[in-house]
């Protein structure tokens, strides 16, 4: 039988950045690390949402929510997603690689890819049988956003939800695809593309050995067809989000959370996304 060398695996030297091919044992690992974050980092596990499936808001409540007024409701939601974003921070953080990138590329990374994980994960906390999602505790469906006034963004927020919902992800294979979602190498202002390239590669081999290993190949296209989608939801959130800020500008600029300015803003403060 063929040695190892000869097989073409050769030993995972770190140094050796040319030929380094990364054993199984590297990506087993890669991926049993990614899978420990994810879990850390979901502010609710599977069953726990199973068990919540139907506690949907009451007419009452939807109605409270919906006589909002349009900064009410921005206020609200904004509260809500940036407890999710924090969540996503500390997955990052704990991705195999990612802090060993350095700081600016860690937040170019989190400043256009957070919003994409928060959305990725939704999908976990969706019922496709009643196209409701989970938010403040109990299920909705479109109609509790309406004083958004964003009722196309949240139609589209939903339609994304539903469909990759619909191909039952493992939380495994969530993880590792969440984490690819954020190392991306063509996000703008990178300082050293090449590095965050080698980093997603071993997530990229990841995902690869886990669907196949569960026998199903066929999701990496499916969810690499979804990356454009999550591209245009944020795009369109962005539009959005300039024109709540121009109508309420007080709102934004005192009542959003801090992690605002860092995300959305131009100066980009270190501190709160990565000390801690
Ligand atoms: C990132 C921190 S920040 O920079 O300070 C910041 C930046 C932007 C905003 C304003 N956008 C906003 O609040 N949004 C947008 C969207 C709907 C479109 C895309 C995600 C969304 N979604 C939720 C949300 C959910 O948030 C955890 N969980 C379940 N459902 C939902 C709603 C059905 C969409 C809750 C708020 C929310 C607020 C704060």
């Amino acid at each position: 039988n063929m040695s190892g060398s000869e097989m073409g695996f050769r030993p995972f030297d770190p140094e050796s950045s040319f030929f380094s091919y990364p054993t199984s044992l590297h990506i087993e690992e890669v991926s049993a690390s990614i899978v420990r974050s994810h879990r850390e980092t979901t502010q609710y596990r599977p069953e726990e949402l199973q068990a919540l499936r139907w506690k949907v808001f009451s007419r009452e409540e939807i109605h409270t929510y919906q006589s909002k007024s349009v900064d009410e409701m921005w206020q609200h939601c904004a509260v809500r997603l940036t407890d999710a974003v924090q969540y996503v921070v500390e997955f990052a953080k704990r991705i195999p690689g990612f802090r060993q990138l350095c700081q600016n590329d860690q937040i170019a990374l989190l400043k256009s890819g957070s919003m994409e994980v928060v959305l990725v994960r939704m999908s976990r906390m969706f019922n496709t049988e009643n196209n409701t999602v989970f938010f403040d505790g109990k299920f909705a469906g479109t109609e509790l956003f309406k004083s958004l006034s964003c009722g196309d963004l949240i139609a589209a927020v939903f339609d994304f939800a539903h469909n990759l919902c619909a191909l039952r992800l493992t939380e495994q294979q969530m993880a590792v695809f969440t984490a690819l979602v954020l190392l991306n190498a063509d996000r703008p202002c990178l300082e050293d593309r090449e590095r965050v390239q080698r980093v997603r590669r071993d997530v990229e081999l990841a995902l690869s050995h886990i669907l196949l290993r569960d026998n199903q190949e066929s999701l990496l296209h499916k969810l690499y067809q979804r990356v454009p989608v999550l591209k245009s939801l944020c795009a369109l959130h962005m539009e959005k989000l300039r024109w709540f800020r121009q109508l309420y500008p007080l709102t934004v600029h005192s009542l959003f959370p801090p992690l605002y300015k860092e995300l959305f803003g131009s100066d980009t403060d270190i501190q709160t996304l990565t000390t801690h």
